[in-house]
Parts: C-alpha cells; sequence; structure tokens
C-alpha cells in the first residue's frame, strides 16, 4: 500500500511554489507527481515588499499575504492530486515549507518566518498539514536552516566515500555525507543577486543558461570585494537569507565599480557563486570526487562549467541518481512531515547546531474523523 505524502515550499527565488507527492512505502523515496504553480508578479512584489529588512509592514497586510499563500498552497497541493489522479483522502499529510519572508537566526532573539497560513491549507485540502518546521530547531539552539541536509542523507547518503551534494536557489548551501555526522550549511548567494542584476539590466527574471554571463568578463577586483565578507570566513552552524545578500548589499560593493558593462557584473556575479561555493567545500569536503547539484542553479551550464572548474571535480545532477533537480526540496518536505507524524527528529544539531534533535513543526489537522 503507498504511504503517501505531499511537500510544498516557495523558495527564497520567490518564483512559485513547488509541489511534490512523494511515496515512502517499502521504506523506499519515490516521487509520483510534480505540480509547479508560478507566481504572478503582483503577488511577487506583495513578497517582496514585506520581506524588505527595515521595511514598515501593516500587520493587516501581512495577515492578508499569509492567507493568500495558504490557498495558492492548498491549491498547488490539490492541483498536485489532480494531476496524480490520487484522491486527498489517500494522502497521510502535507510538509508545508511556506515561504519565507524573514530569517534572523542571530541571537538574543533569533527568528526566522514563513507565511502561507497551514490552517487554510489543511480547511482547503482537508489533508493533515505540517508546518512551521524550523522554528523549534531554533528554539533548540540551531539556525533552522538548512533542513534539507537531513533529506539528502537519507536519500543519497554514501559512507564509503565523500559526497557532495550543491543546492543553488536563491541561496546555496551544500551537504557533505561520509561516514561521519553530517556537514551542511548556506555557503551564501545561490542565483539571487544574478537574478536580481539581470532583472534590474534585462528586464528578465534570470539569466538562462547563464549565457549572458557568458558573455562578460570577470572583473577581479570586483570578485574581491564580494568574497571579502565575513559571512564566508565564519565557520558552520550557519545560515543566511536575502536579507543579508540583499540589493542593498550588493549596491554598496558595486558602488566603487560603477562604470563597468553590465555584463561584466554579471560575468562576475556568476564567478562568485562558483568561488563562494567551491571555498565551501574545498574548507570542509576537499577529499571529494562526488559533486551533486540540485535547484534551479543547475539548469545554468555556465555557472556548473565555472563550479567544476574551481573544484576539478565533475559536478553532475542529481537526476544521476533519479531525482530530479528541481523536485528535491519539496520532496524534503513531504519526508519531514512523515518525520513529524511519526514523532521522530527532523533536524540534525551537527548541521543546525541545534542542542539536540527534535520532532519539527505544528500539525493541523486535516478533516478525516
Ligand atoms: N534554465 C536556467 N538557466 C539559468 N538559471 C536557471 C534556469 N532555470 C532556473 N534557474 C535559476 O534557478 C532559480 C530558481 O531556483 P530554485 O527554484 O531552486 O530556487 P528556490 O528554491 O526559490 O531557492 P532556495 O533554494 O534558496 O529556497 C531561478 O530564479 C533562476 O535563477
Ligand atoms: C530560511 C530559509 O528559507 N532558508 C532556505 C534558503 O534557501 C536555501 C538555503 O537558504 C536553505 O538554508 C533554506 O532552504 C532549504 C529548503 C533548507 O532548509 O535546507
Amino acid at each position: 500500500m503507498p504511504d503517501l505524502y505531499v511537500g510544498l515550499i516557495s523558495g527564497t527565488s520567490v518564483d512559485g511554489i513547488d509541489a511534490a507527492l512523494v511515496d515512502f512505502s517499502d521504506g523506499a523515496i519515490r516521487l509520483i507527481a510534480f505540480h509547479y504553480q508560478p507566481f504572478g508578479e503582483e503577488l511577487r512584489s506583495a513578497i517582496y515588499r514585506i520581506s524588505q529588512p527595515n521595511q514598515a509592514v501593516h500587520l493587516k497586510e501581512y495577515g492578508e499575504l499569509d492567507c493568500r499563500l495558504g490557498i495558492l498552497f492548498g491549491d498547488a497541493a490539490t492541483a498536485l492530486l489532480a494531476k496524480a489522479n490520487i484522491d486527498a483522502s489517500r494522502v497521510n499529510a502535507i510538509g508545508s515549507h511556506g515561504q519565507t519572508i524573514y530569517h534572523a537566526p542571530e541571537p538574543p532573539f533569533p527568528f526566522t518566518l514563513q507565511i502561507g497560513d497551514p490552517n487554510v491549507i489543511a480547511e482547503c485540502t482537508g489533508i493533515t498539514t505540517v508546518a512551521d518546521l524550523r522554528r523549534r530547531d531554533i528554539a533548540a539552539g540551531g539556525q533552522g536552516a538548512p533542513l534539507v541536509p537531513a533529506f539528502h542523507s537519507a536519500v543519497f547518503g554514501d559512507s564509503t566515500q565523500t559526497r557532495v551534494i550543491v543546492n543553488i536557489g536563491g541561496i546555496a548551501n551544500i551537504t557533505v555525507l561520509n561516514d561521519q555526522p553530517v556537514i551542511g550549511f548556506d555557503t551564501g548567494p545561490g542565483n539571487g543577486l544574478m537574478d536580481w542584476w539581470c532583472q534590474r539590466q534585462r528586464q528578465q527574471a534570470y539569466d538562462a543558461d547563464g549565457a549572458w554571463a557568458a558573455t562578460g568578463n570577470v572583473h577581479a577586483g570586483l570578485l574581491a570585494a564580494l568574497l571579502d565578507d565575513r559571512y564566508f570566513r565564519s565557520p558552520p552552524p550557519k545560515s543566511t537569507g536575502k536579507e543579508y545578500f540583499s540589493s542593498a548589499w550588493l549596491t554598496e560593493k558595486l558602488q566603487p565599480f560603477g562604470d563597468l558593462p553590465p555584463q561584466d557584473v554579471q560575468a562576475t556575479l556568476c564567478q562568485f557563486t562558483a568561488d563562494s561555493i567551491a571555498a565551501a567545500i574545498l574548507a570542509w569536503a576537499a577529499e571529494t570526487r562526488q559533486v551533486l547539484v540540485c535547484g534551479g542553479g543547475a539548469h545554468n551550464g555556465h555557472l556548473i562549467g565555472l563550479l567544476e572548474k574551481a573544484l576539478n571535480v565533475p559536478v553532475e545532477s542529481t537526476a544521476r541518481f533519479g531525482i530530479d533537480p528541481d523536485c528535491v526540496e519539496a520532496m524534503a518536505f513531504a519526508w519531514l512531515a512523515k518525520r513529524t507524524l511519526q514523532n521522530q527528529a527532523g533536524n540534525l544539531p551537527s548541521v543546525t547546531g541545534a542542542k539536540t534533535p527534535v520532532t519539527l513543526g505544528g500539525i493541523y489537522p486535516g478533516n478525516k474523523r
């Protein structure tokens, strides 16, 4: 009998909702269906606005967006199940990450905030919904992120060699898997700054395949300035977000290089992303011969080429292990929901820095009585 869970996430790129239907029966992890529901421009801007550091936000605006996203997450789950021709009553639970609008794990009052009201998701779908999956880890002294390394370990773990999983979303993170406790942390910007520059200069959501970056020249001075940041010098556990690596951060870094051609800036940002990921891998898994990439950055051939060059190791897609690179994060939240319902820990203290493993999230019951 299938053991079905749905995972839902909208990541830091704020492009839309990824929804995955996963079957965990017989100890396997099988993707049954995937659905992507893009956000419209107006919604993206509303999310951007509310996520700005130092932005005054009316509680009404916040509450409405929380509800609106709850409806959209519920719709995405419903569309996913329709695609798979699966009745909601057959799904054990939804694991919903929601949309991160702020991540500030620093003391004295660390917090992280994901919205997309799980009450609404449970009510719309009738399916028990597990959400708010980061804050218990923070309460236990952790960063609340990244959470996906535990899933990477379950799916890609191999104790005979060191394997590194790299997720390149808006922010990038790595997971180091071998016979030692899992290491995992955010390395810094993924596609986020390249996206912002591309949108500003070319009114395009992103630089497809890194083709525009490939036309520019890397500027050594700007590259050095970008890499000169305390985040890269600090050891894990660590996590970051677009609140830190923001457009304001980039604007300040660009200031002394005001007259650079825009394509050179893009080329340098792409090199910066590759170099900051490579430096993290070389610092914590220098021996690795196997690097697997997932997240949207896996489709940026120019970026992957730069990463391969910096590491001198082939960089392959997680597809090689049967997992579509665009589905990994959503599948992870299906997996985390199952852990929570079984009262099993979802965090890895070796990754997040939490004092103990903890069962993550809140449970919002569905309407199966
Ligand atoms: N064909 C492509 N060429 C280049 N880049 C691409 C391509 N397809 C997707 N991307 C990049 O991937 C991004 C989306 O990646 P993804 O969905 O993994 O991010 P996310 O999940 O929102 O982020 P995070 O993992 O930080 O939460 C896009 O914004 C774009 O920069
Ligand atoms: C706070 C937050 O939403 N963090 C994201 C973000 O996007 C990538 C990276 O930064 C990672 O730490 C995390 O997402 C994945 C799903 C994680 O928790 O592993």
